[in-house]
């Protein structure tokens, strides 16, 4: 199986650092527009091989997608990080004309690839990739979902003091500082609801931690994160190529479920080696239904901006 990843810096190198270290795929190539870039992340990934044990082999490319020819999965990591301070939608300028143009390049060459988007503002990136591709709603998946759980989840366990392995719990909605949705009614520890453990005030502090978590990390780290984002890529690409049937929040095209169409936001699907082969449309209670509307509004707006931006 081969994944390409455009895109060779922090997120995308990592990523392909954990899809080779877990044995996903065969193949991995990394494409970068910086002259030498992704050669050189993939020699360095390649003398691990030996220390750590994996088969895979990982290419680097400057921008020649010729060998980029048949993958199975692209992920669009390619364009800027915020900076301390930056919101992810003040990224749209710059990064809206990359991902267009990255998003033809790939499909060139890989026609029958699923694309997963990682770029900023991700929600509207993947909206982007869609209506530029004319690709079927279920072979462009936006990852946002399974990081923002994945932080909710390092949050609850730290407040619990349990093992974050023993939590459950999601994030929905868009993937930015104000537009996500923890689900702190439906979080549990082993099947038992968090609300059993930690009051209102400990699970609201923690779905706000949640919810600014990737600007608690852009502020100690002077970019954005980028350990969480690449294994959390991975997870999703590791369930596509190995039709897991993993139920991961994803930004996807909505056609009426929970209320919206013609917006990708995140929500709970099933992935397997279709991409998107289930979206999972669950009864929230009214204020998570407030929540979502807004979220949905947040959204509409920044793809609004689209038609500003690529004019
Ligand atoms: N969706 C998420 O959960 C999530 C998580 C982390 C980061 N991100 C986003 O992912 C993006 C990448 O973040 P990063 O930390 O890896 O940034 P980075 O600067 O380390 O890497 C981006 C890479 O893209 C390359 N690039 C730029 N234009 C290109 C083009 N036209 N073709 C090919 N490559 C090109 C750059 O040369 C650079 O190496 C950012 O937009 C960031 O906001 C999203
Ligand atoms: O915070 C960012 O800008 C990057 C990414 O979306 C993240 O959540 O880590």
């Amino acid at each position: 199986m081969k994944v390409t990843i455009v895109g060779a810096g922090n997120v995308g190198a990592s990523c392909a650092d954990v899809i080779s270290y877990r044995g996903i795929a065969s193949e991995v190539v990394l494409l970068d527009i910086k002259e030498g870039f992704a050669e050189g992340k993939a020699m360095d990934l390649m003398q691990c091989a030996t220390n750590t044990g994996f088969n895979t082999v990982i290419t680097g490319v400057t921008n020649d997608y010729s060998k980029t020819a048949n993958s199975n999965v692209v992920v669009i990591t390619s364009g800027i990080p915020r900076k301390p301070g930056m919101t992810r939608e003040e990224l749209i300028g710059i990064n809206a004309g990359i991902v267009k143009t990255v998003a033809d390049n790939v499909l060139t060459h890989s026609p029958n690839a699923i694309i997963v988007v990682v770029s900023n503002p991700m929600d509207t990136m993947t909206y982007l990739t869609l209506k530029a591709t004319g690709l079927p709603k279920n072979r462009v998946i936006g990852m946002g979902g399974a990081l923002d759980s994945s932080r909710f989840r390092y949050y609850l366990s730290r407040a619990l003091d349990k093992p974050s392995n023993d939590v459950s719990a999601m994030v929905i909605g868009g993937h930015g500082d104000t537009t996500m949705i923890p689900l702190t009614r439906l979080a549990s520890y082993n099947g038992i609801p968090v609300s059993e453990f930690l009051s209102e005030e400990e699970l609201a502090k923690v779905a706000a931690a949640t919810m600014v978590g990737g600007a608690t990390l852009t502020g100690l780290l002077g970019t954005s994160a980028w350990y969480a984002p690449g294994a959390s890529v991975a997870y999703l690409v590791d369930s596509i190529l190995n039709d897991q049937k993993k139920m991961i929040a994803c930004s996807v095209m909505l056609d009426g479920e929970y209320g919206q169409s013609d917006i990708c936001i995140g929500v709970p699907c099933i992935i397997g080696k279709n991409g998107i082969e289930e979206i999972l449309d669950i009864t929230l209670n009214d204020a998570e239904k407030e929540k979502f509307a807004k979220s949905a509004e947040a959204v509409i707006n920044m793809n609004e901006d689209l038609k500003s931006v690529l004019a």
